[in-house]
């Protein structure tokens, strides 16, 4: 099949929620390329707005660890995308064929992805659905992100929420402050970008739950459990940085420049760094990141509130690595056991705020409320 003229299809590589991926040769250029062609199932007007958007904002990034893009049109009533073809696997099939990642190899893929990520914080844009299928590493080993089919920029209006709004993203990784309504931020990937390392190190994410509801407010409430707890035989200060990038509040995260830097640096070999001085007002450390004190050599427990807190290292995954959306409605604050409840355990100023956030998980379509 030849699409406008150019691009031979060749096969399928996969698909995803929005379109199918092919491999394809440009004929003009004689060189390999990967054609996204939308769905004609969810060719609708707005799939049609967000997969053009995705062209828009991937086509602003080139940078070594984001896949580049390479060409946008319709073709027989049909959008695609032409991008540079990574011949190699995602970071979801390396560690499906290979398991937990060993920490040298983790740290290349933390550094990297943070690069990446780095380049589209400093564009604007926030990618809103990192996960190990949107990482891809080419024969070489070197990552690559993908997919900014939700990616928005941070000025967007449309980024943020209506009373009605809906969180895109995938569940596993979204962050505390995505699950109680409020717009994701830079650090809101790097939230993402510490879930998925978790689960490239331990195997499974950090929070996994049957209900979305509850996998909510895992994220939003419950200690991550430290991956050595889990069977993973990170260094400490690697332990320590992760946990740090999975901290509730958003400002406590390292940002993804600092990341990519302290990777770098093979900091990720040595011991925690000491607690730095008081930063008055600031909640900020001085020099770069460290991890908040919370997650320095503390055991982490479950709490008693997480109906069913994370899932133990062997089974099977309860909630797969399959997007969903949730539904966040605003409600009064006449829900006094709700309010409490989340006031008694929650970190986020946002909930403590004068009108609570009730968010009711949408699951397959399904209102779990
Ligand atoms: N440029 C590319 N080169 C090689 N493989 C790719 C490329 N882009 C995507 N893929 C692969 O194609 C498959 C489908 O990707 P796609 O981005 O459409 O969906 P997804 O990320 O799996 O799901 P969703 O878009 O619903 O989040 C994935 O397995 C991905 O690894």
């Amino acid at each position: 099949m030849l699409v406008a003229d150019r691009y031979r299809l060749d096969t399928v590589i996969g698909r995803g929620g929005m379109g199918e991926v092919w491999r394809a040769l440009d004929e003009v250029l004689g060189r390999p390329v990967a054609v996204k062609l939308l769905l004609n199932d969810v060719a609708d007007a707005s799939a049609e707005a967000r997969f053009r958007l995705e062209a828009q904002t991937s086509a602003r990034l080139n940078h070594p660890h984001v896949v580049g893009t390479l060409d946008f049109g319709t073709w027989q009533g049909r959008c695609f995308l032409v991008m540079e073809l990574i011949e190699g696997d995602s970071l979801a099939g390396e560690l499906a064929v290979g398991g937990p990642l060993a920490p040298d190899r983790l740290a290349q893929v933390a550094r990297q992805a943070a690069e990446g990520l780095a380049a589209a914080h400093a564009q604007g844009i926030v990618h809103r659905d990192v996960k190990p299928g949107n990482l891809l590493s080419d024969r070489h080993g070197t990552v690559r992100i993908g997919d900014f089919g939700i990616a928005r920029f941070v000025d967007d209006p449309s980024a943020g929420l209506t009373t009605t709004g809906q969180i895109v993203g995938t569940g596993l990784y979204l962050a505390p402050e995505r699950a109680i309504g409020t717009p994701a931020s830079p650090a809101s990937d790097l939230y993402s970008l510490g879930c998925v390392l978790y689960q490239l190190a331990v195997g499974r994410p950090p929070f996994e739950s049957a209900t979305a509801t509850v996998l909510l407010y895992q994220h939003v409430d419950a200690p991550p459990v430290p991956p050595h707890q889990r069977g993973a035989a990170l260094p400490p200060a690697f332990e320590a940085y992760l946990l740090g990038m999975l901290a509730k509040r958003p400002e406590e995260r390292p940002t993804a420049r600092q990341a990519a830097d302290w990777f770098g640096s093979g900091a990720w070999r040595g011991a925690p760094e000491p607690l730095p001085p008081e930063q008055p007002g600031t909640g900020h450390a001085p020099h770069g990141f460290v991890a908040p004190a919370h997650h320095r050599g503390t055991v982490h427990g479950v709490p008693d509130h997480a109906a069913d807190g994370p899932a133990p290292a062997a089974g099977p995954a309860s909630v797969l690595d399959t997007g969903w959306n949730t539904t966040v409605h605003r409600v009064p604050t006449r829900r006094p056991g709700l309010r409490a409840s989340l006031r008694r355990h929650s970190r986020s100023a946002a909930v403590a705020g004068g009108a609570v956030l009730f968010v009711s998980a949408v699951l397959l379509g399904r209102s779990v409320f």
